[in-house]
């Protein structure tokens, strides 16, 4: 696990968190007992977890197993039912406007579609938050999109519009507009699940690289050899619940019960 020093600012990009973050040692994300339901359908049946800063945790685990879900608790997508969830030391609660865009300051997330504006300029999307959101000036905006587009290998593509780029520059904008909010943590759920094959490793060296900058990220992935490089711990989710969790040589050269031995041999039928 990389580990940030007390505050770090934005200025030099690299710069993947800005402004105080918590003390090494303290969880960003802090889970009891979580549970959230669908209806009738209970899909997280009671989480705890703590994610400290600068970790990065690999979720796996069969389709429907709740990995999304607990992603989009995390960032308060969803509401749950029960249990508790604070970000930096601040409880998730919805009931209030001002704690949820707090909250979306504190927490990036990037999806498997790229979602970017397609009316807007590559650079526009990066700055759109920050204008928008944080009130920066638009030199400011787009001096700092200038600068992560450049950290995601994209420095040329300030002025292109979305649809002039391939799955995998979408992709690396989508993280460049993540971290412009300078966010504590990032969520990635299948963020390489839509791509070619061939442009799912320059998303991961991004993704990698974030990592061993210090970023605190939690994401589900298919690639399973990236967990095992890049995770300082990795989840195995079963039917709602954290069925096994650990470091990556443990889950994968020794997984404990019969639910993950199966998941894993079912990745190499
Ligand atoms: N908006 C929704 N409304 C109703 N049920 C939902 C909704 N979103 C998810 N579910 C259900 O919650 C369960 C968990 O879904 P989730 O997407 O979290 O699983 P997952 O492990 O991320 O699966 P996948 O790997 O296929 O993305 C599933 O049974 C799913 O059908």
């Amino acid at each position: 696990m990389a580990v940030l020093p007390e505050t770090v600012t934005a200025d030099a990009v690299g710069a993947v968190t800005a402004g105080t973050v918590p003390a090494p040692g303290v969880p960003i994300v802090r889970i009891t007992a979580l549970r959230k339901s669908y209806g009738t359908n209970e899909v997280l049946k009671g989480i705890d977890l703590d994610v400290m800063r600068g970790e990065v945790i690999a979720l796996i685990g069969k389709s429907g197993s709740g990995k999304s879900t607990l992603l989009r608790c995390i960032n308060g997508l969803e509401q749950f039912q029960d249990g508790s969830l604070r970000v930096a030391d601040k409880p998730l609660l919805h009931e209030s406007a001002m704690a949820m865009r707090a909250l979306r300051q504190q927490v990036g997330m990037i999806f498997q579609g790229f979602n970017l504006f397609p009316h807007l300029s590559v650079g526009r999307n990066v700055m759109l938050a920050p204008t928008l959101v944080k009130k920066r000036s638009d030199k400011d905006a787009a001096e700092q999109a200038r600068a992560l587009l450049a950290r995601v290998g994209l420095a040329e593509k300030f002025d292109a519009m979305p649809d002039q780029l391939s799955g995998g520059q979408q992709q690396r904008v989508a993280i460049a507009r993540a971290l412009a909010m300078e966010p504590q943590v990032l969520l990635c759920d299948e963020i390489t699940s839509a791509l070619d094959p061939e442009l799912v490793g320059e998303v991961l060296r991004v993704v990698e690289s974030l990592a061993e900058e210090g970023m605190t990220l939690l994401m589900v992935t298919h690639e399973m050899s990236f967990a095992r490089k890049v995770a300082d711990r990795v989840i195995f989710m079963h039917q709602g619940r954290v069925h096994e969790i650990g470091p990556p040589a443990d889950l994968f050269g020794a997984p404990r019960t019969p639910e993950l031995k199966q998941f894993l041999k079912s990745l190499d039928d």
